[in-house]
Formats: C-alpha cells, structure tokens, sequence
C-alpha cells in the first residue's frame, strides 16, 4: 500500500504544482542541488521547490550524466552533473537534498557539509547510530543544518496528535502500536532488499519506529522485550518484516509503557492470496488511561488521514483532522502563524521549515539532530534483539 500511496502523491503533486502555478521567486532563493535521480525526488522535494518563493532547482546530479540531464529537463533544473562531487564543488549551491540509498546517505552528507551546504537528507538518516552521531557533530562544527527528511512530522495533523496526547485529557499513555506495511510487496531487486545499502523493513519503514517515539516525545527505551525477524529469502541479514515489543519510561513519572512496532516490506495478502491489503496504512494506536487514540495514515496525511478518539467509560468515538494552521503552523490570519495551506504536502511543510531554517529564521516544527541519533540507536538496538547485524556502515572515505 506504501508504494500505492506514494505513487499517489506523485500524481497529486503534480495536479498540484499545476492547480498552484509558481510563484515568483525571490532573487535571492536558495539554490537547491539534488543529490541522485531517485524516483522519490519529484514528490520529496521538486514539486515543493515549484510552489516554494525562496527555493529554485538549481543543479542535479546523477552517476550518469545523461540521467541527469533528463532530470534537468523534465523538471527545469538549471543545471545536471555526472557526479555527485561535481555538484558538491559548485559554489553556486547552498542547499543539497540527499536520496541515495540509505547506506550513502552518511557519505554524501558528511560530504556535502564539508562542501558548506546545509542537507536535507532522507530517512533513515543514516545506517546505524554512530554514523548519526558523527553526521549531527559534524554539522555542528561547521555551523550548517543537516535535517533527516522525517516528513510527516511537519505536517498539522502530526502536531494536532500531539497536542491531543499531551493535552492530559485522556490520562497517561500505556501502550502503543504502529505499523507499517507494503502489500503489494517491495519487488526483487529493489535497494530496500540490500544489505551493503543499509535496505531492511525496519530501515525503509523506520516510520512506524518514528511514529512510536515522537507519540512518547521523551520516554526513554528501557527494553527490547522481543524482536523477530522474518528474513529475506536471498539474504538472511536483511530483515524482510520485523516484529517488535519495546519497553518505553516515561519521562515524567517513569510509568513503563509498552510499544509494538511492526514493518513488513512484504505483507501477505488476503482470501487466498488474492486482495493486496490496500487499506493497511501507516498507522499508530496509543492507549491511555481513559482514551484509545488512532492516527490513521499517519505517513501521508496530506492525502487523508482521521485522528480517531474513543473514549473507554463511553464508548463514543470523536474524530479529527487536520490539513493546515493547527498547534504549531498556527492560523496566519489569526494568530500571526505560518498556516500553510490545506493543499500542501508532508514534504511542502518540510520544505518551508527546512527554508526557515537555513535562513536563520523561527520554525514552526523542527527535528533535532538528537532526535535523529536516538532513532537510530534504538534501530540498531532492535537489530541486535533480532539476532541480525546492526546495518554496515559502507561510507568509510566520508
Ligand atoms: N520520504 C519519503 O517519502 C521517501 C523516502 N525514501 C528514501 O529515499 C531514498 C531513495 O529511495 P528511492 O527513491 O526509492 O530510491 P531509488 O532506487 O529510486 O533511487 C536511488 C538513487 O540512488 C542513486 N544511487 C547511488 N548509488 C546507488 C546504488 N549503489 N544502487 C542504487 N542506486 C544508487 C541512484 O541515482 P543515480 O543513478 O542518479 O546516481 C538511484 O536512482 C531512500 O533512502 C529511501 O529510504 C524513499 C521513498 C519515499
Ligand atoms: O519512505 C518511504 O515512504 C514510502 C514507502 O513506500 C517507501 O518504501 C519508504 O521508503
């Protein structure tokens, strides 16, 4: 269903930029360099630049040039390169947006940093928690922003969720359980099934993780209860789906709290294995003492999404939503906020932080580099519990 919905918001997107011509472009915009010709590219960042005043498609690089000038092409960049240090060497660029595969994220990055570019770079930031660790520490030292693309969190329905779980209407949250899953599968030979790239589901799907801890904002892992691993036919290392029960302290009165998390890059279909499970989005429930809470399509909210509230003592279910303004972008004509508009993507909403940002400017919503350490300490954690190597770090020149 992940790759249904992404190939959805490729279209949407598109319709969009077109609904929504672009703007005119401030002679100072940010020039935008994109660092390989991933098919992500167009919804993760191209269209969002189409819409965004303050960024232009500058450069485009690709191992093979001539990929790269069908890219340039097709999207208007001003520029394409055969390599993705060219791009890196060009002055002309001040932003870089990275979407390698997972394993070259660290390398490009780091790279890219010591180029003197700020980096949005894709999830899973990089392929293990020490690679995170230098990436984040290095971005401190030369004073440049280095973002993991985590998206959804930047979108109003993300932090209206928040703001229900916090409110302390429901009570404490005691348990948690997110999903996410491909069905139709993720196909042979994609760069999720490889090892050396840092590929496994609870790489690629790193989302039903990030939904878990940003639910519990602070709480600290405190235990792997279990981890299970289905692997790969072709490759045992690499975690085809991943069952997990993690054990969560809460920061405040350090309640334990129990979280299921489970990624399947390759979920079976049902009625004898005829009827993909299309509705299976990426999804979070969280119980509280008074409430079960569940963010449906938490991944791509732009395209639908309900925040459903059921209340223990009365059964009654309240639902919500949240497509613009909201607790962190605010209402623009109301409070002052940024708003946004209802038409906008995760990645518009990322896009327009990550702007703010690099201008030096306040955000709305924003991901520490801490945060994205912490992630990747508890996926490298998971992977030891399932018996499976802590994904390679392949990026050694970086
Ligand atoms: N935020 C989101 O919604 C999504 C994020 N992602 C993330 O984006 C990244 C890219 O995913 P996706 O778009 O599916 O990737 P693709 O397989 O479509 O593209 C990856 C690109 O990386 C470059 N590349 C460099 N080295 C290699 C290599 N050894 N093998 C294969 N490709 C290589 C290639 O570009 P070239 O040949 O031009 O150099 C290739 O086109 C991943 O990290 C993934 O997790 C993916 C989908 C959605
Ligand atoms: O980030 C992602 O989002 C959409 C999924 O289909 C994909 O596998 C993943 O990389």
């Amino acid at each position: 269903m992940a790759l249904v919905l992404q190939a959805y918001t490729f279209a949407q997107q598109y319709v969009n930029s077109c609904l929504h011509p672009t703007p005119t472009k401030s002679p100072m915009a940010l020039r935008l360099g994109v660092i390989s010709s991933a098919q992500i590219n167009a919804a993760a960042v191209i269209h969002p630049v189409e819409t965004h005043p303050d960024v232009i498609l500058y450069s485009i690089a690709s191992r093979d040039v001539q990929v790269a000038q069908q890219a340039a092409k097709k999207y208007n960049f001003r520029k394409a390169v055969g390599s993705y240090q060219e791009l890196l060497d060009d002055p002309d660029v001040d932003i870089v947006y990275i979407s390698t595969p997972n394993g070259l994220h660290y390398e490009w990055s780091a790279k890219a940093l010591r180029a003197g570019k700020h980096v949005l770079c894709e999830k899973p930031f990089t392929s293990n928690a020490e690679e995170a660790r230098k990436l984040v520490g290095l971005a401190k030292e030369k004073n440049l922003i280095c973002e993991e693309a985590f998206h959804w969190q930047f979108h109003p329905a993300a932090h209206l969720f928040r703001q229900i779980l916090e409110s302390g209407q429901y009570g404490r949250i005691l348990r948690t359980d997110a999903i996410m899953t491909a069905s139709p599968g993720v196909p042979d030979g994609d760069i999720r099934w490889q090892f050396e790239l840092a590929g496994g589901s609870m790489m690629d799907m790193t989302y039903a993780l990030s939904f878990t801890r940003y639910a519990l904002r602070d709480a600290k892992l405190k235990d792997i209860q279990t981890a299970t691993a289905r692997p790969y036919k072709q490759d045992k290392r690499v975690d085809e789906a991943m069952h997990s029960l993690l054990l969560f302290e809460d920061s405040r009165d350090s309640h334990l709290i129990q979280s299921r998390v489970y990624t399947d890059m390759s979920r079976k279909w049902i009625i004898n294995k005829i009827v993909p499970r299309m509705w299976e989005l990426p999804s979070i429930e969280v119980e509280t003492d008074k409430a079960i809470i569940y963010f449906y399509n938490a991944m791509m909210p732009h395209l639908y999404h309900y925040i459903a509230i059921s209340d223990k003592m009365t059964g009654k279910t309240e639902y919500k939503k949240q497509y613009d303004g909201g607790p962190c972008w605010g209402e623009a004509w109301t409070t002052g906020g940024k708003g946004g508009k209802s038409y906008w993507s995760t990645y518009r909403y990322q896009l327009e932080a990550f702007t703010h940002k690099v201008r030096g400017k306040d955000v709305p919503y924003w991901i520490p580099g801490e945060e994205s350490i912490a992630q990747m300490e508890v996926i490298d954690a998971i992977y030891q519990a399932a018996g499976l190597p802590v994904r390679p770090s392949i990026s050694t020149k970086a």
